[in-house]
């Protein structure tokens, strides 16, 4: 069967130059051709990811072409405008792609808005909002290597779509062959019959003015003399983030030269992903080169953003997910409670896997908090909640611990423009009353006890793998744990069982422990792993270490 296949894609005449060498290299090695016909790339709720190459189980203009015609007889029974957002990173080929999936809908009738330059996440789910599109594609994979690319699609409110929609178009996809099967006029025709328009700069314009107007203490920055250094890790970042930061005043920026412009071999961070270390190297030495108070750095598709903080000592730290979005919610409440600005009943919301500190901040500041799934469409949903009650504007912050922020309701993903901007204003406040966020951080550890977050995981590729991972899961469910490295299980919370969590079902497992730790066990929505969240709580880092140490080393044969 994946045979045939082959042999159909190396007779067709296919208008990839690439492709063709790829597919006649691999000739009579089955292996290669299994790997790159026996399945198609699935898709879901997070649209398709996967490597660039030739094949149904591949990224190219064929795989994304069918896609789109299923999206495109999804979108057609919807009503409403009849048009779809689209927007790409720097990854390669993101914007042959973009093209063509514009070429596609067009083909179809349906009216697109593309930007004329790749633009990250958050302005793809801002047009889809502000043109009332009934979808909107990004295309991106994220943080993956270089060799990925991936297609990311929204729905009309602008948040990744619902599974409902998504299953939809993958019964859509699966009846549209995937080299012959999708309506496609060329971009430029689309253009030509006025079907396909850029995105206008009233929506560009409209986009900074609602992030910048979530400044907590606007003009701050223009006498806080701020010292940065910035790396878009050569994606989509560089422009708007920039824009913002001089918009609110932050002049001595350093970017840092190798990884400035769009470049999606990615040369110097072969793992874009500010969650690592190594993709913030580069940035590091050069703070320290030049003395900044802070160094940030955002993902290709600039939905996450990573940070180092300046101690007083001179060195740097990095800053979790967690941490962070602890720092920003302090610094939010305390700031809009000071100016003025809060919201009658505030809401901030995060998912149940990032860290319950927030919960004691939120609780100090009368915030309400509200913890759904991991994956930031739930947060998006209950921005949407609030929207259908008349009350979005109690919606004061989200987060999650895999550093994506948001705080405000014009984007319903998200969002490291804003998420750099509110750092910086943060860094520039605490310089101004001669603080920094390190101190800051030490100051919320001090009032509310040393939280330590950690997560560990645990790779299960391929078909086995899936395998294991269910039964890894079955049997902790089988056999609930009663006590994990000598401490007393008091309580597992089965988020299978909507009745008792109130959200809806999800594989995630939690345990709390008679000491206060939780530990999370979940398989990860997005990558062959299962995941496992420590929160320990210690008199001293050193003690929630090593509590956190003792309960990973319990746990990790179970995940063997
Ligand atoms: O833990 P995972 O299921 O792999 O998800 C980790 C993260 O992946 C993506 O970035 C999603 O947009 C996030 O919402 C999610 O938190």
């Amino acid at each position: 069967m994946y045979l045939d296949e082959y042999k159909r894609w190396l007779a067709a005449d296919l208008e990839d130059a690439d492709l063709k060498p790829e597919l006649s290299k691999i000739e009579g090695n089955d292996e290669e051709i299994k790997d790159r016909f026996a399945v198609a790339l699935k898709f879901g709720t997070a649209g398709l990811r996967g490597v660039l190459g030739a094949g149904t189980n591949r990224m190219n203009i064929y795989v994304v072409r069918q896609a789109t015609q299923g999206l495109a007889n999804w979108v057609k029974t919807q009503g409403g405008s009849q048009t779809v957002a689209i927007s790409y990173d720097s990854r390669l080929k993101s914007d042959v792609f973009a093209k063509t999936a514009a070429g596609v809908l067009a083909a179809n009738g349906i009216k697109v808005r593309i930007y004329d330059a790749l633009m990250p996440v958050p302005a793809l789910s801002f047009a889809t909002r502000y043109y009332e599109c009934n979808a909107g594609i990004m295309v991106t994979a994220s943080h993956n290597p270089a060799k990925y690319n991936g297609y990311k699609a929204y729905g009309p409110d602008g948040c990744q779509m619902t599974d409902d929609a998504a299953a939809i178009v993958y019964d859509e996809i699966q009846k549209t062959d995937v080299l012959t099967g999708a309506k496609y006029i060329s971009f430029a025709a689309g253009v030509e019959q006025g079907l396909i328009r850029f995105v206008g700069d009233d929506c560009k314009k409209a986009l900074y003015d609602a992030i910048e107007a979530r400044q907590v203490r606007p003009g701050l920055c223009r006498t806080a003399g701020l010292k940065l250094v910035y790396s878009p890790l050569n994606g989509s970042g560089l422009v708007p983030v920039t824009h913002v930061l001089n918009d609110m005043g932050i002049t001595d920026i350093t970017i840092v030269p190798e990884q400035e412009y769009p470049n999606g071999y990615f040369t110097t961070c072969s793992y874009p992903n500010p969650e690592i270390f190594e993709a913030l190297k580069l940035g590091l030495e050069l703070a320290t080169k030049t003395g900044a108070d802070l160094m940030l750095a955002t993902d290709p598709d600039a939905d996450r953003v990573g940070i180092a903080m300046k101690c007083p000592d001179g060195s740097y730290e990095l800053v979790s997910g967690n941490e962070m979005g602890v720092l920003l919610l302090d610094y939010i409440c305390a700031g809009r409670i000071e100016k003025g600005t809060m919201p009658a009943n505030p809401v901030a919301v995060k998912s149940i896997v990032s860290t319950p500190l927030a919960d004691a901040v939120a609780k100090h500041y009368g915030v309400e908090m509200r913890n759904v799934l991991t994956g930031f469409k739930w947060i998006g949903d209950q921005i949407a909640n609030l929207e259908a009650a008349g009350e979005v504007d109690r919606f004061i912050f989200g987060f999650e611990e895999s550093y994506g922020y948001l705080a405000g309701p014009y984007v319903r993903d998200k969002d490291a423009v804003i998420g750099s901007m509110l750092i910086c204003e943060m860094a520039a406040y605490y310089r101004s009353i001669g603080s920094s966020i390190k101190q800051r951080l030490e100051e919320i550890y001090a009032q509310y006890g040393r939280y330590l977050n950690k997560v560990d995981s645990f790779e299960f590729p391929g078909l086995t793998g899936m395998e294991k991972m269910a039964s890894i899961m079955q049997k902790l469910r089988d056999e609930p744990l009663t006590e994990i490295g000598g401490h007393k299980v008091v309580k597992v919370m089965d988020y299978k069982k909507p009745e008792e969590t109130g959200l809806p079902a999800a594989n995630v497992l939690i345990y709390t422990l008679e000491n206060g730790a939780t530990v999370v066990v979940r398989p990860s929505g997005t990558e062959p792993k299962i995941k496992t969240y420590f929160t320990t709580l210690g008199k001293t880092l050193e003690e929630a270490q090593a509590q956190k140490d003792a309960l990973a080393a319990a746990i990790e044969p179970i995940l063997k």
